[in-house]
This record gives structure tokens, C-alpha cells and sequence, in this order.
């Protein structure tokens, strides 16, 4: 397919256009009063997607302008990122990145060098950062996380409060999963379950593409210590599970592509529900980590020190779970199926190796240090003792449910994220006030000191930004809170009065807002350092056909209660 390269400035620029675009789409939810935006799905029939999630609006763009389109693509791998790790604060890094972006853009049209404003934008990103660890309100108390959560979600105190029960149930170790509920009202039910750091091998297994999972209930779990290199091997079982109606998960060493090419194209046409990771662990470790999962699945590992092969492998012979959630980067299995006794015999068996361990005298036990073997067997541990919470998000309608549901999610990972690093005002405040951390950051250097500047002006947006949403004046709102400048005055959009943010319960967790700040100003700086862009020529037909969509929906879950 011939390519076309665009070089330096009309690179940048084009990029910055669709930079533009995607927040002007995005920056319309930052907020309590931030509206909602509708995005039609692709698959004919199926009704619209409400949201007021910035992720979600992110994901939904695709730009005509191959070139633009890059640039957005940027912003959307920043808000993926943010979601990523904190799980909220999506809309705020986009806020951030296009005022960046808007800045360094000014500056090298005048003539700045861009790897100084870049430098520039490092050591004030690095400061801020600092400086927001260090003025963080650190607490346990539950009526802060209950404000960081009604401030995140834009819910009620209801939520809050089993959210945070959830938390506590499942402990610093256990994993909250979210469903989609049958009921009017939020469930929460506390189940076993553990989560390990392997997601799925190719993308075209998720069954809902808004949330970027895979999910399958009921399935059979095949425990696998080699690598998959022949579908054929797979298909017995795939059939079997299929007759039973269940789905199927393999946890293999690895499988070759020719083998994964026919299983996908058999698991989009709906002929097979499977789905497939690597196992948790690493080198020698994977063969305990299956025989770790065998027994929580109530299953039986396919090793090769057993002299066990796929052929010979059966139904009975595989591990159940109630449900498993895969995503690209973790797998979790809820409700395993194994007997209880069996569990509590293997930890006990694991405990007694690690307090082995803990004996050694020093210099005695392994050469590759006592230290990794035990954090190894900790670890396995924790992994079978795991709980799962599973929240199911309830509403009036489909519609209402699934829109309610990543607001609840990230009401969630807000709380978790306060927990870890501790919160400070929200509505733009908290942000606005640091700046003055950067008054300590002096250089000869025009265009370091540039980049601080362009760093500074961005932290005064997402507060315009909640005002110009509620339908303020975003200029008049600032000029009140600079002339406070305590950092928790402010304008609270839900109550429209001014006052203390704190009092008002309208805070943000500090690890968000750092992470926001942090990936807005990476992806801008490699936005801003890049001096070509090698991509396709545009061609007209840029979707697949829509048999193919049709087929894709079908062959998903993706909208799992769609008429
Ligand atoms: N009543 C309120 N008044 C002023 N600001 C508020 C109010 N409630 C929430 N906010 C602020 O809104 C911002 C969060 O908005 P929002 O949840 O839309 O964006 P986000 O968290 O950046 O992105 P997303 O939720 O889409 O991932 C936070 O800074 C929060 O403090």
C-alpha cells in the first residue's frame, strides 16, 4: 500500500488540528455539569451509546484527515493511559494536553526550540508532581473517600458507601469487578476470585468494545504449560464446551500465530466463545502458578512433566470459574470452581515453605536469594486466598445501566486512587494552585523557561473548562477563585456558590491529577519533537464491509441485551 510522508511543520500542525478537534469533543463532559455526548453505534440497529465519559467519547473518533487523525489518535492513547492507571481523570489530561499542545505550537511558530521547551516541560511536570505528593491530604476516613466517590461518579452517597464496602471487603490484595445489573438498584456480592497480570493475546477476542474486555460466563478453563501450534488440537475441546453452550478459556505457554489466526477467525464468526492468555508467573515458576490454578478451578493442569497432551485432555479434566474478565493487560477469574479443602491444603503447604524461608540463617537457601522466593510464595498465596467483589451497576433502562456503569467504575478506581496518594481540592483548584511551586524553577535558558510558562498556563484550563461547562463566565470564575488563591476556594457548579471545596466535599485524588499532568505532557512533547509522519495514502473504503460488522456483532458481546 503506498505511503506518503508529511514532514515538520505541517505534520505538527495537522496533528494539533485533530488534537483540537478531540478535546473540543471531549472537554464538553469535564465536570459535574458537563453535558452528555451521544455516539452512534456502528452496528446498525443497535441504539445509541449516552455518555459523559471522556475515554469513551475519545475511543468513538476517527478523524477523515489520515494526518489529523494521528494527532487524535495521540490524545485518545493519553486518555487510554490515564484510564489505565488511575481509572479516571481522562477528560481532565485531554483538557491538559490541548493546552499544552496549543502553547508549544505558538512557540515554535515563533521560533522555539522545541527539545529546550520540552526540557522545560519536563522539570515542571516533575515539580508539580512533587509538589502535589507533597501537599497531599493523606486519610482513611471514610467520608472523605465517600466525597472523592459522589464527586467522581456524580452519583449519591449509596454508591459510595458499597463501593467503599466493597473495597474494604476485598481487602488491599482483592479485585472489585463490574457488571452490568438485571435490577434497578446496585448489588454487591463478595465471591473468590483472583486476578493475574496477563492480558488477552489479540484484541479481536473482546466481546465489549467499549470497555475493551472480554468477558465469558461459565467457561471451562484449559491449563496448558507449552504452546499451542495447531488449532486442530484446540477444536475437540472448543466443541465439547460448545455442545454444553459454555465458552472456553486457555491459559497456554504461548499460542503461534498460525495456530491463533483460525481461532479468532472461528471466535468472531460466533463458531467458538473462547478467549486466550498466557499463564501468570514466569520461566520455571508457570508450571506451580497452573497447578496453582488447577486446584482454585477444580481442574487439572495439561503438563508436560506428566506426560499429558491436549489430545488427551477432556471436559472433566478442565478447571470452571462462575465468570472471567480478560482485558489487554490482566485476566480475572471470579467464582472458581475448585473444593475449598484442596485450597486451604495448598496454602497451608505454601505458608509452611515460606516460614522455611523466613528460618534460613543467612547464606543458606537458594543462590538466586531467599528474598525472591519468598516474595514469589507471598504472592501465590494472595493469589489463592483473593476475594472478588462483584458490583452490579442497576438503572431504569439498558441505556441508563451501562452509562451508569463507567461512572460507578471510575468512582471506584478515584476512591482506590485516593487511598494510595492522598487527595486535594477538586474543580481545577487543587491543579491551579500548584503553579506556584513552579516560581522555584529558574533558567537562563528563554525557551526552558518557555516551556515552564506553557506548563503553568495549562494548569489554569480544566478550571475554565468546569466553569464554561456549568454555563459561567469562564474568566469571571477564575478572576474570583485567583483572588482567594488559598487552594480549596472555589466554584462548586452543582450548588453554583463559591466557598471552600474541601467543606463542600468536591475533591480529587492527587495520584489522578498527577497522572493526568504527567501523560498530557508526555504525549505533547512527542507530538511537538516529531519531524515526519510516515502513513497510508487516504483510500476511500476505510471500514470493513458492513456483512463484516454484522458478523462481528453477532460473533460478540458486545451489547450483550441489544433488541
Ligand atoms: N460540583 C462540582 N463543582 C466543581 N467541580 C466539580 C464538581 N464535581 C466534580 N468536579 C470536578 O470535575 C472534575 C472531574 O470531571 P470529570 O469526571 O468529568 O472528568 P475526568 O475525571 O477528568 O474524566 P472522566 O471522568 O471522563 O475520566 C474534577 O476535577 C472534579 O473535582
Amino acid at each position: 500500500m503506498a505511503k506518503q510522508i508529511v514532514f515538520n511543520h505541517n505534520a505538527r500542525s495537522r496533528m494539533m488540528r485533530g488534537i483540537n478537534k478531540l478535546a473540543q469533543a471531549v472537554e464538553v463532559t469535564l465536570g459535574a455539569s458537563g453535558p452528555s455526548v451521544v455516539i452512534q453505534h456502528r452496528t446498525d440497529g443497535v441504539g445509541p451509546v449516552v455518555t459523559r465519559d471522556g475515554v469513551t467519547v475519545a475511543q468513538a473518533i476517527t478523524l477523515p484527515d489520515i494526518i489529523e487523525d494521528v494527532g487524535a489518535r495521540m490524545l485518545r492513547d493519553v486518555a487510554g493511559a490515564v484510564s489505565r492507571a488511575a481509572g479516571d481523570g481522562t477528560t481532565t489530561s485531554i483538557v491538559l494536553a490541548r493546552s499544552l499542545a496549543r502553547g508549544c505550537e505558538k512557540s515554535m511558530v515563533a521560533g522555539a526550540n522545541p527539545v529546550d521547551l520540552k526540557k522545560g516541560m519536563e522539570l515542571a511536570v516533575e515539580c508539580l508532581s512533587n509538589e502535589m505528593r507533597r501537599t497531599a491530604i493523606r486519610t482513611q476516613d471514610r467520608d472523605i473517600f465517600r466525597k472523592v466517590c459522589r464527586s467522581a461518579s456524580k452519583e449519591d452517597d449509596s454508591v459510595a458507601d458499597l463501593l467503599i464496602d466493597a473495597i474494604e471487603a476485598v481487602g488491599n490484595d482483592g479485585v472489585v469487578s463490574f457488571e452490568l445489573g438485571y435490577t434497578h438498584d446496585d448489588e454487591l456480592e463478595i465471591t473468590d476470585g483472583s486476578r493475574f497480570a496477563q492480558g488477552y493475546l489479540s484484541s479481536y477476542f473482546n466481546t465489549d468494545k467499549e470497555r475493551n474486555l472480554a468477558e465469558l460466563d461459565q467457561p471451562y478453563i484449559l491449563l496448558y504449560d507449552r504452546e499451542v501450534t495447531d488449532f486442530m488440537d484446540l477444536v475437540p475441546l472448543l466443541e465439547n464446551a460448545q455442545d454444553q453452550r459454555r465458552p472456553l478459556l486457555v491459559i497456554a505457554e504461548n499460542i503461534t500465530e498460525e495456530a491463533l489466526a483460525p481461532l479468532l477467525l472461528n471466535h468472531v464468526r460466533g463458531n467458538f466463545k473462547v478467549v486466550a492468555v498466557k499463564p501468570p508467573g514466569f520461566g520455571d515458576g508457570r508450571s506451580e502458578r497452573l497447578l496453582d490454578l488447577a486446584i482454585m478451578t477444580g481442574g487439572r493442569a495439561c503438563l508436560e512433566v506428566q506426560g499429558d497432551t491436549l489430545e488427551k485432555m477432556t471436559l472433566a479434566d478442565l478447571g470452571q470459574a462462575q465468570r472471567v474478565v480478560v482485558s489487554a493487560e490482566s485476566t480475572l477469574i471470579i467464582g472458581c470452581r475448585g473444593d475449598a479443602q484442596r485450597i486451604e491444603d495448598r496454602i497451608a503447604q505454601l505458608t509452611l515453605d515460606a516460614d522455611r524461608i523466613r528460618a534460613r540463617k543467612p547464606g543458606e537457601g537458594s543462590p538466586t536469594g531467599n528474598r525472591h522466593d519468598l516474595e514469589n510464595l507471598e504472592e501465590r498465596i494472595a493469589f489463592l486466598r483473593s476475594k472478588t467483589a462483584v458490583y452490579r451497576v442497576g438503572g431504569l433502562n439498558d441505556m441508563t445501566i451501562k452509562e451508569r456503569m463507567v461512572r460507578v467504575e471510575n468512582a471506584y478506581n478515584s476512591v482506590r486512587a485516593a487511598m494510595d496518594e492522598g487527595v486535594m481540592a477538586g474543580g481545577g483548584v487543587g491543579l491551579l494552585h500548584i503553579r506556584r511551586a513552579l516560581d522555584r524553577l529558574r533558567f537562563d535558558n528563554a525557551d526552558l523557561r518557555r516551556g515552564v510558562e506553557i506548563v503553568e498556563e495549562a494548569l489554569y484550563e480544566p478550571l475554565r473548562c468546569i466553569a464554561h461547562n456549568a454555563g459561567m463566565n469562564p474568566e469571571s470564575v477564575l478572576a474570583k477563585v485567583l483572588m482567594h488563591d488559598d487552594g480549596v476556594y472555589g466554584y462548586d457548579v452543582a450548588a453554583r456558590t463559591y466557598g471552600s471545596l474541601l467543606e463542600a466535599g468536591i475533591l480529587d485524588p492527587v495520584k489522578v491529577a498527577r497522572l493526568a499532568l504527567q501523560n498530557a505532557a508526555g504525549i505533547v512533547s512527542t507530538v511537538m519533537t516529531t519531524e515526519a509522519i510516515v502513513c497510508q495514502e487516504p483510500v476511500l473504503k476505510r471500514f470493513p464491509n458492513t456483512a463484516q460488522i454484522a458478523e462481528w456483532a453477532a460473533a460478540t458481546r458486545e451489547d450483550p441485551r441489544a433488541p
